[in-house]
């Protein structure tokens, strides 16, 4: 061949060479952008999604009702249930809740027990079991959490448990985190039993937990615990607090997207210390143990834990269901992740909130060391909240850790009382019907929305009830902006008022729809029928 190419007088033959050897790659590279344009052009909606979006809209629960609804959610943001640690929560207030949820909801909380029973768990959480007519079908458990984090009452423009309406919001602590979900699936199960009086077939739990922001182990743990003894040992699904309808999170994504949280990531307290020689500042060792502390962190931000994004990830179906719903240039990058994952996921590393989808995080977030200004101090901790992503264990990470220090000097210790690992991966395909069924709901009240899964990135109860189902799903009905995430734990909490008339909404949709599963098919239409 090459004898061929380089002959004497075969001028034409090189001009072939030379345009096959150009001309060849230009119509590879041709056929590849003619390729991912025509994935851009024909990406929509894949059928099941389609099919799950509602005929009809327009709320279910467009009662009078509603101003009597917003005043008790606002009185529920009235007590301040605030958890600051395990040992420290607000009794008081705590029990204050107690009182107001059973005056605000005589009808569950007693009178109606061939319907609704409730107990009291740990003092102050609240377990409701709701008995369904056909015990062939498998339970379900809502959970949500009625305490809250505290508050730096100086830095809110509000007063954070006056719950102000100030016509569009209501801003007080809890508003988002979480009771809207305590009082909102509270009024639609008041709803759904005694206004509707809907025959209940499928048995079902509501789980309110009062201790979610300091561990949940005297709440949502309890609960577990009490369903355990009754005798319950699987759930259809759990559905607790997680993701929301989000604005402006995915790049490029103008449409809502409501997160369904499929997993949560792993949860670690690492310490990392040292044990060296303290001594007179005036004479100081050349590495002093906070000067080999401080490397050491800083050498943990500098080379993070590994990131994760291909078409095994959750982020990965994330996206690709985003697909559909983008501007054409994301259009064209987001049906194309074969070859544009790479730049997708540098693009995810760049934000804290996607980062955080996409790897383990390394927050160093105490460090101790010294305790006079003038002696050199023997030992240094700093303590690194590291939040594990399920394409890791524990040990993946500690082991990280200890060879990006690099420092045999340093010790690197895994707090073994407060460790979570990664919970497994919750079905989310359209051969879930828990999913489908949730994904549905959320259509129902969130018309203008799509739905897809996620990776919960913080901690929740739902820890607590892995072992009832493997269709646990992370999910809260309400709607936040990316440039509103500050709020969150953060000064000035808000929630839409709409927005809670669509909590309500959503938790009575989801008590009907759940209710119809398996006891008679969900009603599939078909494209020309919307
Ligand atoms: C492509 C995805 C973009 C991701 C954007 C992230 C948006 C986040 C939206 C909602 C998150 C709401 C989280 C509410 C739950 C927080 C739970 C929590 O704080 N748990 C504590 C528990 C601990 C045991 C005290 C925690 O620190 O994790
Ligand atoms: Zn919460
Ligand atoms: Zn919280």
């Amino acid at each position: 061949m090459l004898a061929w190419l380089t002959a004497r007088g075969t001028k034409r033959r090189r001009w072939i060479a030379c345009g096959l050897g150009v001309g060849l790659p230009v119509l590879v590279l041709l056929a590849l952008v003619l390729a991912c344009l025509i994935n851009a052009w024909s990406v929509s909606e894949p059928d099941w999604h389609y099919q799950l979006r509602p005929s009809g809209s327009g709320h279910l629960i467009n009662d009078s009702l509603f101003e009597e609804r917003l005043g008790r959610f606002q009185a529920a943001l009235r007590i301040p249930t605030i958890s600051v640690d395990a040992r420290n929560l607000n009794e008081s207030a705590l029990e204050e809740f107690k009182n107001f949820l059973q005056t605000s909801f005589p009808r569950l909380h007693g009178g109606n027990e061939d319907k609704i029973t409730c107990e009291v768990v740990s003092n102050y959480s609240f377990l409701y079991e709701i008995k369904g007519s056909d015990e062939s079908l498998t339970p379900y458990l809502l959970a949500a959490h009625l305490d809250v984090v505290p508050v730096e009452e100086d830095k809110w423009n509000y007063d954070p448990f006056e719950a102000m309406k100030d016509g569009e919001y209501i801003y007080a602590r809890g508003a988002f985190d979480d009771k809207h979900a305590v009082m909102g699936i509270l009024e639609a199960l008041d709803y759904f039993l005694f206004t509707k009086n809907e025959s209940v077939k499928r048995t079902f739990y509501v789980g309110i937990g009062h201790d979610e922001e300091v561990s949940g182990r005297q709440g949502a743990a309890k609960i577990a615990e009490v369903l355990h003894n009754r005798g319950v040992k699987t759930m259809d699904f759990v559905l607790d607090e997680g993701f929301v309808v989000l604005t402006n999170a995915l790049p490029g994504v103008q449409v809502p997207v409501a997160l369904v949280g499929v997993s949560e990531k792993g949860y670690a307290e690492v310490s990392v210390s040292v044990d060296g020689v303290s001594g007179h500042s005036s004479m100081p060792p050349k590495e002093s143990a906070i000067g080999i502390i401080s490397k050491a962190v800083s050498r943990l931000e500098a080379y993070p834990q590994p990131h994760f994004f291909d078409s095994s990830s959750v982020e990965y179906t994330t996206l690709e269901t985003a697909a559909p719903h983008s501007s054409f240039l994301y259009k064209l990058i987001y049906s194309n992740l074969w070859l544009f994952k790479n730049i997708v996921s540098n693009q995810f590393l760049e934000s804290a909130s996607t980062a955080a989808t996409v790897r383990t995080t390394t927050a160093p977030t105490l460090f101790n060391a010294g305790y006079k200004i003038n002696v050199v101090p023997s030992t240094a901790t700093a303590y690194i909240n590291h939040r594990v992503h399920p394409k890791q264990t524990i040990e993946d990470v500690l082991e990280y850790d200890r060879e990006v220090i690099g420092d045999s000097r340093v010790n690197v210790t895994l707090n073994t009382d407060t460790y979570i690992r990664p919970h497994p991966i919750s079905p989310y395909g359209p051969d879930s019907p828990q999913y489908k069924l949730l994904a549905r709901s959320i259509l129902e009240v969130f018309p203008q929305s799509f739905v897809a899964p996620g990776t919960m990135i913080a901690t929740t109860d739902t820890k607590y009830y892995l072992n009832f189902s493997k269709n646990v799903y992370r999910f809260a009905p309400t709607f936040l902006d990316i440039e509103d995430m500050p709020r969150l734990h953060g000064h000035d909490e808000r929630i839409r008022v709409e927005n809670y008339r669509e909590v309500v909404d959503f938790f009575f949709r989801l008590m009907v729809n759940a209710n119809q599963v398996n006891a008679r098919p969900l009603h599939v239409h078909a494209r020309n029928e919307l």
